[in-house]
């Protein structure tokens, strides 16, 4: 087996096609969970998934970069407590195992593309200690 360590996850996911395919798959199930669907219901879904897109390209390596506002910004306030959190990156990865055979992903493809994300984790809920 050839070795796949200088390839990015971008592309090891199938490019842009793959990580709209993960996103729409991502955000079908987060807006369908009973805890995380209220978060999302006045939220205009076509400018979200756009901007997902580009933050998963980003944070993949991709040639995508992401042209939101910061992650604080984006979800202050909005009453993100941990168990939300916690159910969304379960969610991720409840995901990226589904699309996993169809993507063609390594376990380890799985838990780096997990790890990118899930990485932003702390700037997200309201009840992290907040400094300034
Ligand atoms: C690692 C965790 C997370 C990441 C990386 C993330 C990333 C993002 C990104 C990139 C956007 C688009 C920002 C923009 O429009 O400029 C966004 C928007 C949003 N996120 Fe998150 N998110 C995370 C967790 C959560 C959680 C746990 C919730 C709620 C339970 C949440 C709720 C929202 C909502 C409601 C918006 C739409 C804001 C709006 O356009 O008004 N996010 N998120």
């Amino acid at each position: 087996m050839e070795s796949m360590e200088t390839e990015s996850l971008f592309t090891r996911v199938g490019g842009e096609a793959g990580i709209e395919k993960l996103v729409d798959a991502f955000y079908g199930r987060v807006t369908s969970d009973a805890l995380l669907a209220p978060f999302f219901e006045k939220v205009p879904m076509e400018h979200l998934t756009k901007m997902q897109k580009e933050f998963f390209s980003e944070a993949l390596g991709g040639p995508l970069f992401y042209t939101g506002r910061s992650m604080r910004q984006v979800h202050a306030g909005r009453g993100i407590r941990k168990e939300h959190l916690q159910r969304f990156t379960e969610i991720l990865l409840e995901t990226l195992e589904a699309e996993r055979d169809d993507l063609d992903l390594t376990p380890k493809d799985v838990n780096d593309i997990y790890s990118r994300i899930a990485i932003e984790a702390d700037r997200i809920t309201d009840d992290v200690a907040e400094s300034g």
